[in-house]
């Protein structure tokens, strides 16, 4: 909407065709977006190649589990190299890769010309709204990062650049791991001071871990980092913030998923994040104790017990090395 709103000829790919007849003919996504109205000459295609046909510049924004499928796909159909433009968030469990590894890995040289990531705090819902909206586009070749700013920017979408695709990347993806967090201490009725403790430690142990992955400690506290850490520990919109309610409440993880409707990438990122955290050696205690109430049963209100028993410690001891 968006681009679309900028004057850009551009088409939304669905995999489902009634989704798509909906979006093109009613300017409406009443599953995703209810009541919201999209432009005019927003258009949408069932038919991937027809989609993507004559496109220089593509947009991924299907949930982290289906970015290996579609960019397998999109090497079918593609004739020539285009500047793809991420905006999902997460990291792959097991392989660990952040979502630009994934798409490096399955896109075919011949169709890609680079890939950027273009991430904030951002909910879709007050996007379409027009309400102001900041994000960082963040590619190694900063160009093509530019090029993304320039498409995207507005008077109601700022966008800055940033080089630093590790540490935009990390940020975007583990700041689900803390929203769902901070929605179980809502849930357990827990008030500012505890959801305060989980932003401000849960940024702590992003930067420590995304420092050992190579990040600039610096853009953790910028809008990928901080700035989305903030939006979605804090809003109704999250759908990880209310899974996390959810949990709180007593729900199990199934119950909280099936109830959803919509994809919940913090789940899937707290596994990929427990699993790197063990294979750095970079202490995550907030995603540890999150990581055994999803995936291990135990009891939310344990684990705060067992987050708030921890050993004594300095509140900046680790950031001493990050000159
Ligand atoms: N919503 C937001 O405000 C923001 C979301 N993001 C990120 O964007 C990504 C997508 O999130 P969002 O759109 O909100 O998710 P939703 O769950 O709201 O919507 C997912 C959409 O992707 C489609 N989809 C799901 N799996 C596949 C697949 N394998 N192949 C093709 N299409 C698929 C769904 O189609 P169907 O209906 O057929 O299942 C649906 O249209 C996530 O990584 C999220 O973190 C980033 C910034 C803001
Ligand atoms: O990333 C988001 C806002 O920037 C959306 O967060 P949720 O996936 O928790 O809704």
């Amino acid at each position: 909407a968006v681009l679309a709103s900028n004057g850009h000829d551009c088409t939304l790919w669905s995999r489902r065709a009634e989704q798509a007849s909906e979006i093109t003919e009613s300017h409406t996504n009443e599953q995703y977006l209810p009541g919201a109205v999209l432009p005019e000459l927003l258009k949408a295609e069932h038919d991937l190649a027809k989609a993507v046909s004559g496109a220089s510049v593509i947009v991924m924004a299907v949930p982290t589990k289906g970015i290996r499928e579609v960019c397998r796909a999109l090497n079918g159909v593609l004739d020539r190299p285009v500047l793809f433009a991420h905006v999902s968030k997460g990291i792959e469990p097991d392989t660990h890769k952040r979502i630009s590894e994934v798409m490096e890995e399955e896109l075919d040289q011949a169709v890609c010309e680079g890939i950027a990531v273009l991430s904030g705090p951002s909910h879709a819902e007050e996007v379409i709204r027009n309400q102001p909206t900041t994000v960082t586009a963040a590619a190694k070749d900063m160009e093509h990062a530019r090029r993304v700013q320039d498409l995207f920017m507005n008077q109601d979408f700022r966008v800055y650049t940033n080089d630093d695709v590790v540490g935009v990347e990390i940020g975007g993806a583990l700041k689900n791991v803390i929203a769902l967090a901070a929605g179980v201490t809502d849930g357990l009725g827990f008030g500012d001071n505890a959801k305060a403790a989980l932003i401000t430690r849960g940024l702590a142990e992003i930067t420590r871990l995304g420092v050992a992955m190579g990040a600039n400690p610096l853009t953790f506290s910028g809008l990928s980092g901080l700035g989305d850490l903030i939006v979605t520990c804090t809003s109704v919109h999250s759908r990880n913030w209310r899974a996390g309610n959810m949990l709180g409440q007593g729900k199990t993880l199934e119950e909280v998923l099936d109830s959803m409707g919509m994809v919940v990438e913090g789940v899937r990122t707290t596994k990929a994040a427990h699993q790197l955290s063990v294979e750095c050696g970079v202490p995550m205690p907030i995603t540890e104790a999150l990581y055994a109430v999803l995936f291990e049963g135990e009891k939310p209100r344990d684990m705060v017990d067992l987050l708030m028993g921890r050993m004594k410690k300095h509140e900046t001891e680790d950031l001493a090395g990050w000159s």
